[in-house]
């Protein structure tokens, strides 16, 4: 009887929308869940609604990450995010995080997780392969990649912005991030592919709808079946998926069979493509794999710096003086270095700036997600967790803590060139505070082991495409702005506002 009324008032509160079966079901896993479930996650404060009660109205994830940062004080509390139970850790728990490799917290498990990677690529995020080949490939070259980088910028921004010199209205977001895409496809696959739009807008196709998929899945109120749901919505990523491998693999196929040829030919190349082969073993270079390996380091490697850049250009729109200052900066760092190297690390004031953005406005609230692979994990004060457990740090909310920073709500793009400028002789401190060095405030590419490996290579980038974008080019807003574009916020991420125009014109 009880069952039923409560059927009926379930019936009523999902408006119908669910069938007879669907909904017994729904209810019985919910009464286990609620009487015989243990979840460890039961254990601490909750933030945000009760898992039994997904419609119900709640605050959005950096709200209540926020919420329980403040609240719990230094104490680890529960938010529901991407449809799952996560474990939020105050930064205390950073230095354990430091030193665990993947074998005991994976961050690759973790995005698997939260992004239902697996649904499209099976196991490939069981593997740490992407990001030796980042770190052992793309890190060791970093020096020789200055003048491809600067070589392809120069053809993506003459494409994808123009060389009028007549003022002309572009929607920021979507041409940033298609030139930042094409520079990326460069240096992760190679020069083959890089220039061919087709491939790119496959690229960009699949990495949107990888974000996609994982909203329209958690969505949904599908309750035990959203497991089932996912593998069917997973299908239109599939196909987006598959597209870009149509083109790539035929690419990868060729590459293996000319360094079976002839192994000195390989020396040729400097790419995603070279250092994931020089990474397999020869008897393994399967071309499917590998161009699925590829084409995930080029997700990690090129949607986040497309965001980046748009909102170094949208933070510096905000600041005439500013602007100037930083195009000031520029001019006199090619003059005397040109397009090479020692520029890049001779714009003190513009990598100040890159770190107070990303200390600012971080892609996401939560970061340094790990999932506990061991059989269970404990923590330096002896907190245990055990194996499964999802764990995420506030980032967000450690960045604007005014334990960390004095008035951290104010934009200061000098804070950290100012701390680099009371400098030692051997230059510790200008290391300590570059906005590719990750420290427990600087959180924006994550920290310990699973620390973002392409961070070098992304800010390398970043100030190229903004240092030309800055001396080439004049730019404003297309009309009169009096605030700073706005975020999207979806699940704690942060992305960057895709209907923002700007105007442009070239210099000189
Ligand atoms: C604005 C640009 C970028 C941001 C904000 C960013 C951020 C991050 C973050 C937060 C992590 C997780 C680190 C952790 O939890 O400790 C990560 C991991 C990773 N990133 Fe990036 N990243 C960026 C650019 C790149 C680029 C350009 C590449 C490749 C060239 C790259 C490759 C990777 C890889 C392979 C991992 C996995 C590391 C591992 O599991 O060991 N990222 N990134």
């Amino acid at each position: 009887m009880a069952l039923h009324a409560l059927l009926h008032l379930l019936n009523v509160y999902y408006q119908g929308c669910l069938p007879y079966n669907v909904l017994v079901i729904t209810v019985c896993t919910m009464l286990y869940k609620l009487f015989f479930s243990k979840s460890f996650y039961c254990r601490f404060r909750r933030f945000g609604r009760p898992w039994y009660l997904p419609l119900l109205p709640s605050k959005p994830v950096h709200d209540l990450v926020a919420q329980g940062y403040r609240e719990k004080n230094n104490e680890p509390f529960v938010v529901r995010w991407w449809a799952r139970d996560w474990l939020v850790l105050p930064p205390k728990y950073l230095r354990d995080v430091k030193h665990s490799n993947s074998e005991s917290l994976s961050f690759f498990r973790a995005i698997d997780e939260a992004l239902g990677l697996h649904y499209s690529v099976g196991n490939l995020y069981h593997s740490q392969k992407m990001s030796e080949v980042i770190k052992k490939g793309m890190n060791t070259q970093l020096p020789t990649l200055t003048e491809p980088i600067v070589s392809e910028v120069e053809h993506a921004i003459e494409s994808h912005i123009g060389t009028s010199k007549e003022w002309k209205e572009i929607p920021a977001a979507r041409t940033i991030s298609r030139l930042v895409n094409q520079v990326a496809c460069r240096m992760l696959i190679g020069p083959e592919l890089c220039r061919d739009q087709a491939f790119l807008d496959a690229t960009l196709a699949f990495m949107e709808s990888i974000f996609f998929h994982a909203i329209i899945t958690i969505a949904v109120p599908f309750g035990p079946f959203r497991r089932l749901f996912a593998k069917l919505v997973a299908f239109s990523h599939r196909r987006n998926l598959r597209k870009a491998m149509q083109m790539l693999q035929p690419l990868v196929a060729r590459r293996i069979r000319e360094r079976e040829d002839d192994e000195s030919k390989s020396n040729r190349n400097n790419d995603g493509i070279q250092w994931t082969l020089d990474l397999t073993e020869a008897t393994k270079r399967d071309p499917y794999q590998i161009s699925l390996e590829v084409l995930h380091n080029l997700f990690a490697g090129s949607l986040a710096p497309g965001s980046m850049v748009t909102e170094l250009v949208f933070q510096a729109l905000m600041d005439f003086n500013l602007l100037e200052q930083l195009r000031n900066e520029a001019s006199q760092a090619i003059e005397l270095y040109g397009w090479t190297e020692k520029l890049l690390a001779n714009l003190p004031l513009q990598d100040s700036f890159i770190r107070e953005l990303n200390r600012v406005y971080p892609t996401g609230a939560t970061g340094c997600s790990r999932l506990v692979m061991d059989k269970s994990f404990t923590f330096h004060d002896g907190l245990t967790v055990p194996r499964g457990t999802r764990i995420t740090f506030p980032i967000q909310a450690v960045l604007h803590d005014v334990d960390n920073f004095e008035n951290p709500s104010v934009f200061d793009p000098y804070r950290f060139f100012n701390k680099r400028s009371t400098v030692s002789e051997d230059h510790a401190t200008e290391y300590q505070w570059a906005a590719s060095t990750a420290t427990p405030t600087n959180l924006a590419f994550g920290y310990g082991k699973h620390v973002c490996p392409g961070r070098f290579y992304c800010v390398r980038q970043c100030k190229i495409i903004f240092t030309k974008i800055l001396v080439d080019y004049e730019i404003g807003w297309s009309s009169p702005m009096k605030e700073r574009p706005r975020r999207d916020e979806i699940e704690g991420q942060f992305g960057t506002n895709k209907s923002q125009t700007i105007r442009v014109r070239r210099r000189g």
